[in-house]
């Protein structure tokens, strides 16, 4: 039996996808595989028995990705399984940092019992006016899975879009509209445009990049969309581009008491993929990769480890999985302890990715499990063996 704990709650339709083979168990101390959402990680105790992590959603920043892979643990996300629902609220949070929307309804609550409310709103509605977003310049940080679609979507409204990702990939370049502007220096993304959104992961790079110097090159009055991490804004910095009236409107999904102190800030509770089906794209998504690891050693989506597709398993023999530190000599000593064991090795293959790398072997016999387990655990560098 496989045990796989749920640090959130994650939807059946992922949970359901499990096969008899696996229990759902509260107890983390006999897991094989997490499946979490957005619970913090860094201060659990993982168990030696962990074999797996997925992330049912696209941020990882919950997740201690180095003691993974260190410990031989493979952390899986689900990219762009919850685009969709992102996209959608982004269009909405335009909208809100547009038109007085918030303030508007704020005031009409506010004034519920005037028996002649329907004359007041008349007088009163000027101050809520706002502007249009067609023909609007709207600027996207981060070209991914969410801000292309928001790009596109934008597009399609008349926002005249423009685009910054020094990274973006080519599936990312070849799903985004050609009238989307590339643009290479995130300074002339500030400077010229007046609506921002921001769709970066949360790592060392971008951690704190819309601070003060940021807000600064803003046109007066712009408004900022951050449906990535709280971290990425600076709250001094955003705090007093509100103040100031440099940033007219930060609407955030990312509720923090920083946040909620600041002037005009239109605060959502970490709602981007909480629609039912992005929470059931995300659910199956994660379980279906979790189990073709654990089954199979196949590692798709993976975010501390490469990809590896090692085909279907043996119909005869076992496979042997090595997560292992990508350095020289690695896979000689891994060949060469089969090769002492008398062992033919069937099919191989390795895929390395930053600092570590995978190798699975199909061999032609049951595995001499011991003997070859313990050499292959004691060379320096390997992180963890499985045998399937
Ligand atoms: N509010 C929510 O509920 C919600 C839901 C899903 C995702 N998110 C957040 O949104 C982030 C983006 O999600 P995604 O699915 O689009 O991820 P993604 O990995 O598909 O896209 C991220 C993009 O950011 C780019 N990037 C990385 N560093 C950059 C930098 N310094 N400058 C500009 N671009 C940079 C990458 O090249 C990539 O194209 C996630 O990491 C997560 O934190 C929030
Ligand atoms: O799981 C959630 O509720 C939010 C997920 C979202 O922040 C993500 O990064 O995918």
């Amino acid at each position: 039996m496989r045990y796989i704990h749920c640090l959130n709650n994650i939807s059946a339709k992922g949970t359901d996808l499990l096969t008899d083979a696996y229990e759902l168990t509260d107890d983390l101390s006999r897991a094989e595989g997490i499946l979490v959402r957005s619970a913090a990680m860094h201060d659990l105790e993982l168990p030696k028995c962990l074999r797996a992590v997925a992330r049912a959603g696209a941020g990882v920043n919950n997740i201690p990705l180095e003691h993974c892979s260190q410990k031989g643990v493979v952390v899986f996300n689900t990219p762009g399984a919850n685009a969709n629902a992102v996209k959608e609220l982004v269009i909405g949070a335009l909208m809100l940092g547009s038109r007085g929307i918030v303030e508007g309804i704020e005031w009409c609550r506010a004034n519920a019992d005037d028996p002649n409310i329907a004359k007041a709103v008349e007088k009163a509605k000027k101050q809520f006016a706002g502007r249009e977003i067609l023909g609007k310049k709207l600027g996207v940080i981060g070209l991914g899975a969410i801000g292309a679609q928001v790009a596109n979507a934008a597009v399609d409204l008349g926002m005249d879009v423009y685009g910054y990702d020094p990274y973006v990939s080519l599936g990312a370049a070849w799903s985004m509209s050609s009238a989307v502007h590339h643009v290479t220096e995130l300074d002339e993304l500030l400077r010229t445009c007046d609506y921002f959104t921001i769709h970066v992961p949360a790592v060392e790079e971008t951690i704190g990049m819309i601070d003060e110097r940021a807000c600064s090159l803003m046109k007066d009055g712009a408004v900022f969309l951050n449906f990535s991490r709280d971290t990425l804004v600076d709250n001094d910095a955003m705090a007093a581009a509100l103040e100031s009236g440099k940033v007219h409107a930060y609407i955030t999904d990312f509720a923090t008491p920083e946040v909620m102190r600041m002037k005009g800030a239109v605060v959502l509770p970490h709602l981007g993929a909480s629609t039912e089906e992005a929470e059931e794209n995300c659910a199956m998504m994660a379980v279906r990769q979790m189990m073709d690891y654990l089954e199979r050693g196949a590692i798709v989506n993976s975010v501390n480890y490469p990809a590896c597709d090692p085909g279907p398993m043996p119909e005869i023999g076992s496979r042997v999985c090595v997560l292992h530190e990508n350095v020289p000599n690695m896979i000689s000593q891994i060949a060469t302890a089969f090769g002492e064991a008398n062992v033919n090795i069937g099919n191989m293959v390795n895929k390395a990715r930053g600092e570590y790398a995978y190798t699975c072997l199909d061999l032609d016999q049951e595995m001499p499990y011991d003997a070859v387990k313990k050499q292959l655990g004691g060379i320096a560098g390997v992180r963890r063996v499985r045998v399937l």
